[in-house]
């Protein structure tokens, strides 16, 4: 049975994809109920979120969610996991809102009536029931995001990975879904470059070239990274990037 207790354990984890070791012997116990991983383009915070959600196994090390290996064992972490990715369009498979919708619901076991009748319900409650025939295609990006936010929020799962959540969005969207995120019960791991949107958070991750350089609360971690991003970036050449 998974153990919610036992949260993220990440331990001497490492991922090589192609010929770069992208993230290099991470050691982590993640219990938190708001979790941020801050980094530069290219530091590996996508490959760490798709470890914990299983999407890739390390090449060396292992990882536990809710005391469950979520590579090995697909059925607990479509149940335990929802991953909101950067680019809704990684994400979206079906051709209608209220069919994408359904899609996850029915992943997990419920039988594809009862699936689309959920979504009609969000839709409801959204206040967009004229999305549900919809054809995806004519929904702009930034909705097309808000669609993939829908369908996560309906499996309801205990953990929540967020990439780049705000990115790309109008303002008062971005409002709007910052306080959704902030109401909502479930555990949240959000990956981001801006530490603005980070301020609230429980703990907060600064990754660099696959590696933690600092693991605190946002009140230390925020200042440090800031002050390292602004040294970086008043010289000409990015001497620090490595790839
Ligand atoms: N399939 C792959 N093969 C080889 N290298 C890869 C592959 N996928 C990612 N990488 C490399 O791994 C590194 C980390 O990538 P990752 O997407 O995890 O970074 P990130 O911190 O999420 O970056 P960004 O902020 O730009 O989204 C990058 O240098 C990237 O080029």
């Amino acid at each position: 049975m998974p153990d919610p207790s036992s949260g993220i354990e990440i331990a001497s984890a490492s991922v090589r994809l192609g010929d770069r070791a992208v993230l290099r012997g991470l050691n982590l116990r993640l219990t938190e109920r708001r979790i941020g991983v801050l980094g530069r383009n290219g530091s590996g915070k996508t490959t760490l979120l798709r470890l914990i959600a299983g999407l890739i196994a390390p090449d060396s090390g292992t990882v536990r969610v809710d005391g469950f290996d979520p590579f090995a064992d697909r059925r607990a972490a479509v149940a335990a996991l929802g991953i909101l990715f950067q680019n809704p369009d990684h994400q979206i498979l079906f051709p209608t809102v209220e069919e994408e919708l359904a899609f996850g619901l029915a992943q997990q076991g419920l039988p594809q009536a009862r699936a689309l009748a959920r979504a009609r319900e969000i839709l409801q409650a959204e206040g967009r029931t004229h999305w549900a025939s919809a054809p995806v295609s004519t929904l702009s990006q930034g909705q097309r995001h808000y669609l993939c936010l829908l369908s996560v929020l309906l499996m309801e799962p205990r953990t929540i990975l967020l990439d780049e959540p705000l990115a790309g969005l109008d303002l008062p969207t971005q409002a709007r879904l910052a306080r959704r995120f902030a109401a909502l019960p479930q555990r949240l791991v959000t990956i981001t470059h801006d530490p603005a949107s980070l301020q609230t958070c429980d703990r907060l991750l600064w990754l660099e070239a696959g590696q933690i350089v600092a693991d605190g609360p946002p009140q230390t971690v925020i200042p440090a990274f800031t002050a390292e991003m602004a040294r970086i970036g008043a010289q000409d050449a990015d001497a620090d990037l490595a790839g």
